[in-house]
């Protein structure tokens, strides 16, 4: 099962792994025309109904395998109006062979299809709402003619997301003026709610690779990326550290947040506002983190919506440790636990929505996998989280992130990020992201953007760069990078 957001950014992890879009418009055009086959007799006749998009694109390259029908390609609105490259070139392609094609711009003109089979390609998962015109008077036809309907993907007015929770109203996932099919070839895997319709649905293969799945890449990056600065970030670190908060609370702001606030003890509150004049520091008496200050930054935190990031520069005395625990027992929001503090996280009660960061030695220590190869460990992290409860997002060279149910690998970065602080800066990305994906989106996204700042940075420094170096790399990865295609 796959929704529609995921599809996307699938689809764009595989053309960055060199599968091009165009490529698998191809593979799902040839398993719409075997479908077509399969319903048709030889002598049969076949009417494909296409709209502008790229379900229409699908629609232009089964045309092309199937020419041994008698096939009318029907084109609702003018081909200047076809939205999307590929699509227009796949109706060029279709226009330059022998096919019948027609084009109808007016919903008046629109006739009964005259055909056995009629291919409904006018919409897949670029649909919102209900049919608009030509769409909706094409599907009226389509519903009273006795062909046998197949639809491309979805049938058009089908809409994964309504009637799923992301939809308010409850709307049902197929529309009311939407085509009824008989038979739906969808691409790659199911999408919720197709199956709740009476029609035979075909999943096709259409080539994405597991990769495209299995590891992070910009279609991560694009579902988690913030689209302007909103939220607040609020640390929870320094004491025996100071330089692991700052660049924590540093690295959210960089990654989109409007505010960084750092809780820290006043010995030290000074000199963590004297890194960077962009934090707010609020300190709290004495030199460490302790039980008496929990219910003050619950309650800030509560506030403010905050997203909290806590444990980078904690330290280890145990009453800050206790402190930690009562915080999380009572926080009800979004955090990242990073350092120190993921040591009470096993065995913890929590309403939290929690991001842990661990390294090597702390995913040990917290009673996961011992190993430094973590893909090959994977299945065991998987397992790790799901007992946990929590997202894990498991440091390494290659980092792995696993909400339990579903497991993503980050290959991205370089050996240069072995330096002292680029985990803190870790923890305040996630952060960052946080504040409007989920968690498991934000822990592959962070560390895909980690990964790459690392590589852009190593591109101009060799190995040598800091943790701190990479702070300006991050909206660059964020924003800049991979812009192409908007
Ligand atoms: N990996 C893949 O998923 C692949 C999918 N392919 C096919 O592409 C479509 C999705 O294509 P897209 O261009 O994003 O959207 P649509 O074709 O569904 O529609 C685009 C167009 O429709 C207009 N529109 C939206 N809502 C309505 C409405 N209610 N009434 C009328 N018109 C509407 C709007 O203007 C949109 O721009 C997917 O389903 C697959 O079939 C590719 O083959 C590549 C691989
Ligand atoms: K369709």
């Amino acid at each position: 099962m796959i929704t529609g957001e995921r599809m996307a950014a699938v689809d764009e992890n595989a053309a960055a792994l060199g599968v091009t879009q165009k490529q698998l418009m191809e593979s799902s055009g040839n398993a719409v025309a075997r479908a077509v086959r399969d319903a048709a007799e030889p002598d049969s006749s076949v009417a494909i109904v296409a709209g502008r998009g790229n379900n229409g694109g699908d629609a232009f390259v089964a045309a092309r395998f199937l020419e041994s029908y008698d096939c009318t390609t029907i084109l609702l609105g003018r081909p200047s109006a076809i939205g999307t490259e590929i699509a227009r070139e796949n109706w060029d392609a279709l226009e330059n062979t022998d096919a019948d094609v027609r084009t109808v711009t007016d919903s008046s003109a629109f006739e009964h299809p005259d055909a056995d089979v009629v291919v409904d390609a006018m919409l897949g998962t670029g649909i919102s709402g209900d049919l608009r015109e030509p769409e909706a008077t094409a599907a009226r036809a389509i519903n009273d003619s006795d062909a046998t309907v197949i639809a491309v993907d979805v049938p058009s007015g089908f809409d994964a997301d309504a009637g799923t929770g992301s939809d308010p109203g409850g709307r049902d996932a197929l529309a009311d003026n939407g085509v009824e099919a008989d038979r739906v070839v969808t691409f790659h895997d199911e999408k919720p709610g197709l199956e709740e319709l009476s029609a035979d649905i075909t999943v096709a293969d259409i080539g994405i690779p597991a990769a495209a799945e299995r590891y992070a890449g910009p279609g991560d990056l694009r579902v988690a990326r913030p689209d302007g600065r909103t939220g607040r970030a609020f640390v929870i670190g320094g004491g025996p550290y100071t330089g692991a908060p700052a660049l924590a609370a540093q690295a959210a702001l960089r990654s989109g947040m409007e505010l960084s606030f750092v809780s820290a003890p006043d010995a030290v509150a000074g000199e963590i506002q004297s890194y960077a004049e962009d934090l707010i520091v609020q300190p709290y008496d004495g030199d460490r983190l302790v039980p008496e200050q929990v219910d003050g930054l619950v309650e800030t935190a509560e506030r403010h919506d905050d997203v909290v990031i806590l444990g980078p520069g904690l330290g280890t005395a145990d009453e800050t440790l206790e402190a930690a625990r009562q915080f999380l027992e009572s926080y009800t929001g979004p955090a990242v636990i990073d350092a120190d503090a993921l040591g009470v996280v096993p065995d913890l009660e929590t309403e939290a929505t929690l991001v842990c960061t661990p390294n090597r030695r702390e995913l040990a220590r917290m009673g996961g996998p011992e190993t430094d190869d973590l893909e090959a460990a994977a299945d065991e992290l998987e397992e790790f989280a799901a007992d946990l409860g929590h997202v894990v997002l498991a440091k390494g060279v290659d980092d792995v992130a696993t909400d339990g149910e579903r497991t993503r690998i980050c290959r991205a970065g370089t050996p240069g990020m072995a330096v002292g602080g680029t985990g803190d800066l870790l923890a305040g990305i996630v952060a960052g992201l946080l504040e409007h994906a989920g968690p498991l989106e934000a822990a592959t996204a962070g560390a895909y953007v980690n990964g790459r700042a690392g590589e852009i940075r190593a591109e101009r420094m060799g190995q040598g760069f800091l943790a701190s170096d990479l702070l300006e790399e991050v909206p660059v990865v964020l924003w800049s990078e991979n812009d192409e295609g908007e």
